[in-house]
């Protein structure tokens, strides 16, 4: 039997770079995991693309899913809904494949509660200031909106211990190279082999 991936959760207030670093950690060619892509009713900005970004949805079409609990996890954030769907992160995990989500804080509690064995990284900024300064920054929110992502990440960075492993994104490709670390190191996490080990010795 093949043995399950890890979920992999990453998460972190925005504008701290999640989405930078995901794509940073997508990018290396040795990337192993599979991207969860989000449901959202949150309108799309430009650029963004359906069904790649995230699949975007009507409020009536989220909260039919989250009816027929098509959704791991979800929560509203800034006025919107976000969630996982849990058919995908399944079938993937059952596959023997990693699963990489970049979910907020919310509906990491959630999947902790669903999947206590995960892998639970918070990416988080290098001060409060420099956190600002990456949203106003990426200019895509206006002043209220950006005043109310501070106060979310504010909240969020006070629940940080809930999580496995805390990464400073001061510089991407660091930040980076430190998930691959941290992943690494589970698929060595002797309670994750222990079971091959001891067939191999049943065989010989
Ligand atoms: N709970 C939950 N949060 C999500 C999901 N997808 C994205 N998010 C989070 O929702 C927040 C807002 O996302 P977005 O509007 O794209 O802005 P961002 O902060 O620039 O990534 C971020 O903290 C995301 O990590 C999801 O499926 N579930
Ligand atoms: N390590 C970093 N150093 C400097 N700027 C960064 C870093 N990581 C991300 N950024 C910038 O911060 C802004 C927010 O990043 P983004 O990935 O959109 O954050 P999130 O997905 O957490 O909301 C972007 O303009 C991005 O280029």
């Amino acid at each position: 039997m093949k043995d399950k991936g890890i979920l992999i959760v990453l998460s972190g207030p925005s504008g701290v770079g999640k989405g930078t670093v995901r794509k940073a950690v997508f990018s290396r060619p040795d990337a192993k995991f599979e991207y969860s892509i989000s449901m959202t009713t949150r309108k799309p900005r430009e650029g963004e693309v359906d069904g790649v970004d995230y699949f975007f949805k009507t409020r009536e079409e989220f909260e039919d899913l989250i009816k027929k609990g098509k959704l791991l996890e979800y929560a509203e954030y800034v006025g919107n809904y976000y969630g996982t769907p849990v058919d995908y992160v399944k079938e993937t995990l059952e596959s023997g494949k990693d699963v990489f989500l970049e979910i907020e804080v919310q509906g990491a509690k959630q999947v902790r509660e669903k999947f206590p064995e995960g892998l639970f990284i918070f990416l988080m900024p290098p001060s409060l200031e420099e956190l600002k300064n990456r949203i106003t920054g990426r200019g895509t929110e206006s002043v209220e909106l950006i005043h109310d992502r501070m106060e979310a990440a504010r909240k969020e960075i006070e629940l940080t211990s809930m999580y496995d492993y805390i990464v400073v994104n001061d510089d991407v490709e660091r930040a980076v190279d430190k998930i691959y670390a941290i992943v690494q190191a589970e698929h060595c996490r002797s309670e994750r082999v222990i079971d091959q080990y001891i067939k191999m010795l049943e065989v010989e």
